[in-house]
């Protein structure tokens, strides 16, 4: 496994805190350059201003982000165009067994890649096993639909907060045996994002983001008439009835909430509860959120690690202030958390948070936050609360918790959101397809369906017999 992280430089030896399964938050700095294309990984060509990428967990300097200009761009473009050239002229079945080979390899070094995504973002290690299972999971469902279809070449732009592991999925792409530049990878922040947009070889677009970012995205590829998908923020209702099993309930509105610090555009941040419960329910859930394990994402029993910047930690703060302004009740968290082991003390750490006495118009029941924190409000009947839920500009997600079957399919049915679940939340199987209503976006990801938004139509008339001309 070390071999494999070679890329990786650690700190000198002194300064090594406790290995936690090969890497220990804190130990990693990066040097090697994240850009990739043309086989390999690339510095920008420029010597632009470097940027400083953070850990996370630590606050420490991970790496530096070289933003990729429009040179690095179009070579990037460039390499790809001729890759897809390769791609598409290879049967279904060989690309089949390349995606099953890139696949394979994510399994072997699963924990790597767990651990890199851990120290890249600062989510929990539990959970970082489980996005990489599922990364795994889709390259083989795909693969099992490429054996009849034309496949894309595709460059990608990380989050310039996150720019580690895509590479490292460009790399093992490039290891099965993929044409070299099917996957690249170019650093950067909006500039580079813009280049893409602009770029006339780039056919279409897909952007994962806000909603006002999205906004722009749309714009940009509107220059060039070129298909987008979107997708965008949430501000999702779960309804939670008087018949639920309430301890089920308690439960879907944790995994609603705080999954990877609540940085989930699906989560189900507006959770109404009908007020006949609403005491227990309070009790239950502000118990177990206090009980959450905050700290080193890469122990495995902690639950909540740190968020993914500083800014973005100021921002979700500043959210549960206005909330108390605006009369919400803080009936857990909203702090900033400093974790005991002296390493961690610069992470991004804050306590999750359960907002009582929310109202409709209030800020954090409005807007999307993107951090661990509850709204709760009370409803009385089914009408009201299907009103209020749909009385959002977004679409993303939505729940709803009950025994009663008729009532479950009543809700959904006219719940105005892309993905609904009934009496659990946030299941995303690849088979299943995701993506918004309303602002939330355009266009679907997973599932069969997703091929349709990654596919051009052409229609081929051959004639066999005489032209019945009218001339
Ligand atoms: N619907 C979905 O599947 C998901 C949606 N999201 C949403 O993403 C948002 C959080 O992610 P952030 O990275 O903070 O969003 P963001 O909109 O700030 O940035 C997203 C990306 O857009 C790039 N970008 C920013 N301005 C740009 C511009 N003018 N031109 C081109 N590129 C530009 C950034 O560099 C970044 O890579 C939340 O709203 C969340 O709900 C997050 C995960 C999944």
């Amino acid at each position: 496994m070390l071999q494999r992280l070679g890329p990786f430089m650690r700190r000198p030896a002194g300064q090594l805190a406790p290995v936690v399964r090969g890497l220990s938050s804190g130990s990693v700095s990066i040097k090697v350059p994240l850009n990739f294309w043309a086989g390999k990984r690339r510095a920008s060509h420029e010597k632009c201003i470097k940027e400083n990428v953070y850990e996370p967990a630590t606050g420490k300097i991970l790496c530096h982000l070289e933003p990729c200009d429009a040179v690095d761009v179009d070579q990037a473009v460039k390499a790809a165009k001729l890759a897809f050239g390769h791609w598409s002229k290879m049967s279904g079945m060989e690309r089949a067994r390349i995606m099953i080979k890139a696949a394979h390899i994510i399994e072997s070094r699963r924990e790597e890649i767990a651990q890199m995504e851990v120290i890249d973002n600062g989510k929990s290690i539990t959970e970082a096993r489980l996005d990489v299972d599922s990364a795994r999971l889709c390259i083989e469902y795909y693969a099992g639909l490429a054996n009849t279809l034309a496949g894309n070449s595709m460059v990608f732009k990380p989050s310039p907060l996150t720019p580690v592991t895509a590479v490292m999925l460009a790399e093992i792409y490039a290891e099965a045996g993929a044409p070299e530049s099917l996957f690249s990878v170019v650093q950067g922040g909006q500039e580079t994002g813009s280049l893409l947009c602009h770029h006339p070889d780039v056919a279409k677009v897909s952007f994962t983001g806000s909603v006002p970012t999205g906004r722009k995205i749309m714009e940009m590829a509107s220059k060039g008439v070129k298909p987008v998908t979107l997708e965008l923020g949430g501000k999702s209702p779960l309804l939670i009835f008087q018949d639920s099993d309430l301890e089920n309930a308690v439960r879907g509105a944790l995994m609603a909430n705080f999954l990877s610090q609540g940085q989930v555009c699906s989560n189900g941040t507006r959770v109404f509860v009908h007020e006949n419960i609403l005491p227990q329910f309070l009790e239950e859930v502000v118990k177990r959120t206090q009980r959450i394990e905050i700290g080193d994402p890469l122990l495995d029993n902690t639950r909540m690690g740190a968020l993914v910047s500083q800014p973005h930690l100021d921002k979700v703060l500043s959210f549960v202030d206005q909330a108390k302004k605006e009369g919400a009740t803080v009936l857990c968290g909203g702090e900033p958390f400093v974790p005991t082991d002296p390493k961690l003390r610069g992470g991004y750490y804050m306590t999750p948070c359960v907002l009582g006495e929310c109202k409709d118009e209030m800020t954090c029941v409005r807007e999307e936050i993107f951090g661990p924190v509850m709204s709760v409000l009370s409803f009385e009947t089914e009408e009201e609360v299907l009103q209020r839920a749909n009385d959002t500009t977004m679409g993303l997600a939505a729940g709803v918790f009950t025994r009663d079957v008729k009532r479950a399919h009543r809700v959904v049915e006219n719940l105005k959101a892309g993905s609904c679940f009934i009496n659990n939340y946030n299941i995303t199987p690849v088979e299943v397809p995701f993506g918004g209503f309303k602002m939330s976006g355009i266009g679907r990801e997973n599932g069969q369906v997703t091929i349709e938004y990654y596919s051009q139509l052409k229609t081929v008339f051959v004639e066999m017999g005489d032209v019945d001309s009218l001339f």
